[in-house]
Order: C-alpha cells, then sequence, then structure tokens
C-alpha cells in the first residue's frame, strides 16, 4: 500500500509536518494532526502545514497555494510566522513557486513575501494592530500585557526578571472573556537598543521555541509602550532569531526556513486514527 507525502521542517526550531495535498483531498481531523504531533506516537511537530491549491479551497486568494495551519492539539489558527516561511520553503524546493517572490493564502490573509538566496524569508505580514491591555498568571506571578493581533491573538509582558526562570510548562492563566478564542501569551526582556528577547507559550500548542506572529506581536507592543508606532528589531528566541519591523498598517518578518525530512506516512496508521 502506498504512503502519504510529508515533509518536516522548522523555523527558528518552531517545528511543522508539511503535508503537501493540492487538491484538497486528504481527510485532515484534529485527531490525525494531534496524532502527528505528537513527539511519541507520531512524527513530532508543533503545527501541521498542509499545502494546498488555493483554488481546490474556493479560496479568494491572489497566491496559488493556501496554507492551511493546524496547531499541535488539532486546532486550527488564522496564521503562522515561522510556518509561512516553511511553507515557502517547500515550495521553491518543490519547484511549484516560479520565483523567490509569490504570495501565499492564509486565514488572516494574503501574505506575500520574498525567499531570500542566503535561505532565509521576509515575509509581509500585514497589520500589527494593538487592541487593548490583560493580564496574565504564570505560576504565582501575575503580568499585565499589550494584547496585539497579528491576524491571530497575542498577549505581550515585559518582565523584569530574566524570562528564562518562568515555568511555561503549564498554561499560563489568562482572562477568557477578554480572549474568548485562546491567546498566544509572550514574556519578553529588552536585551539592548533593538534588540528583545521573548518566550511564548502558544495557543493549542504550550511553550514553542519559536512563534512568529509573536515576534511581530513583541516589537509592536515595545513601541507602543513606547509611544511610537514605527520601528525595527532583532528578536531572539530560544531556538534562534529572527528581525521585525513593525509600521502603522503593516509589518515584516525576517527569518531562517528549513526542511530537514522527507519521507511517507503508513497509510493504515493514518487510516486507523
Ligand atoms: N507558531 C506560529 C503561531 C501558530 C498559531 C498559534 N499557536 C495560534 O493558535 O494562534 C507562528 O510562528 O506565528
Amino acid at each position: 500500500m502506498g504512503g502519504i507525502e510529508f515533509l518536516k521542517g522548522h523555523g527558528t526550531q518552531n517545528d511543522f509536518v508539511i503535508l503537501p495535498d493540492p487538491a484538497a483531498r486528504l481527510d485532515l481531523t484534529p485527531a490525525r494532526v494531534a496524532a502527528l504531533c505528537d513527539r511519541r506516537r507520531g512524527l513530532g511537530a508543533d503545527g501541521v502545514l498542509r499545502v494546498v491549491r488555493s483554488a481546490a479551497l474556493g479560496e479568494r486568494s491572489a497566491g496559488e497555494w493556501f496554507m492551511d495551519y493546524r496547531n499541535a492539539d488539532g486546532s486550527v489558527a488564522e496564521m503562522c510566522g515561522n510556518g509561512v516561511r516553511v511553507f515557502a520553503r517547500y515550495l521553491t524546493e518543490a519547484g511549484l513557486a516560479g520565483t523567490g517572490e509569490f504570495t501565499i493564502g492564509t486565514r488572516a490573509g494574503d501574505r506575500p513575501l520574498v525567499v531570500h538566496p542566503d535561505r532565509s524569508v521576509t515575509v509581509h505580514m500585514g497589520p500589527a494592530t494593538i487592541t487593548g491591555s490583560s493580564v496574565t498568571t504564570v505560576g504565582e506571578a501575575a503580568f499585565s500585557g499589550v494584547a496585539v493581533d497579528v491576524g491571530n491573538p497575542h498577549l505581550v509582558s515585559f518582565v523584569d526578571d530574566d524570562v528564562d526562570v518562568l515555568d511555561l510548562e503549564k498554561q499560563p492563566a489568562y482572562d477568557g472573556e477578554y480572549f474568548p478564542e485562546g491567546v498566544n501569551l509572550e514574556f519578553v526582556n529588552a536585551v539592548d537598543e533593538g534588540v528583545l528577547r521573548m518566550r511564548v507559550h502558544e495557543r493549542g500548542v504550550g511553550e514553542t521555541r519559536s512563534c512568529g506572529t509573536g515576534t511581530v506581536a513583541v516589537v509592536a507592543a515595545a513601541l507602543h509602550l513606547a509611544g511610537t508606532d514605527t520601528g525595527s528589531s532583532v528578536v531572539r528566541v530560544p531556538g534562534g532569531q529572527v528581525e521585525v519591523t513593525v509600521a502603522p498598517g503593516e509589518s515584516m518578518l525576517t527569518g531562517p526556513a528549513e526542511i530537514v525530512a522527507r519521507g511517507e506516512l503508513d497509510e493504515s496508521w493514518w487510516a486507523r486514527l
């Protein structure tokens, strides 16, 4: 029996299973996503990137390809900043993107991007909108934060202590009325002029080693707290670093994207899930 093609990739160690599915034939249930992402009973990943033709999903996108992104727990999310770079790397290496500049459709809207010769990818991430403020609690410690919409929801908290001391193993508490769809929680230290350090607890995943939309939210929040809406910063995460530029109505994210493996899923395993 034949298998189902997969690839594995990561962007600053935010890792993904890529499922090429141009005609949208796969029945990608939450149970299948959760099993694929499980690091013991599956391949292991923070999320799944299903590669589908926009037309096959009836999506009105300027991009030929649509990123159907799922979190490791099987939930659907609007956007993934590291995932979209890995998705672009896959399309380029598979010969499915004509040039190094193209657009990918996502649930948060179209994302034009550039794949650079040095293997990094720059993505137009759309607006990073400050939506208010809220509070999160890690253990006994409460942190106020800036709420930012980058197509998906974020709460960015600047903390006085080293972010490394935070225990992000458990889900930090947050205001479920303020964030009825859940929220990605970023904890940040300012390192230097134009350099920030971040750890993240992602909605639908848990702590990850990076979150691209999170890095954009962090820079937007830092600028907001400094009384401006335009600027750039390097954001260091446990899995590497990215560069972010924010301006009114637009933000840009540049970072690495790698494909590390390819193979076939066992079809009888898939069918039993
Ligand atoms: N890791 C991603 C974000 C993935 C979605 C997020 N967990 C959510 O539910 O909004 C990124 O790199 O942006």
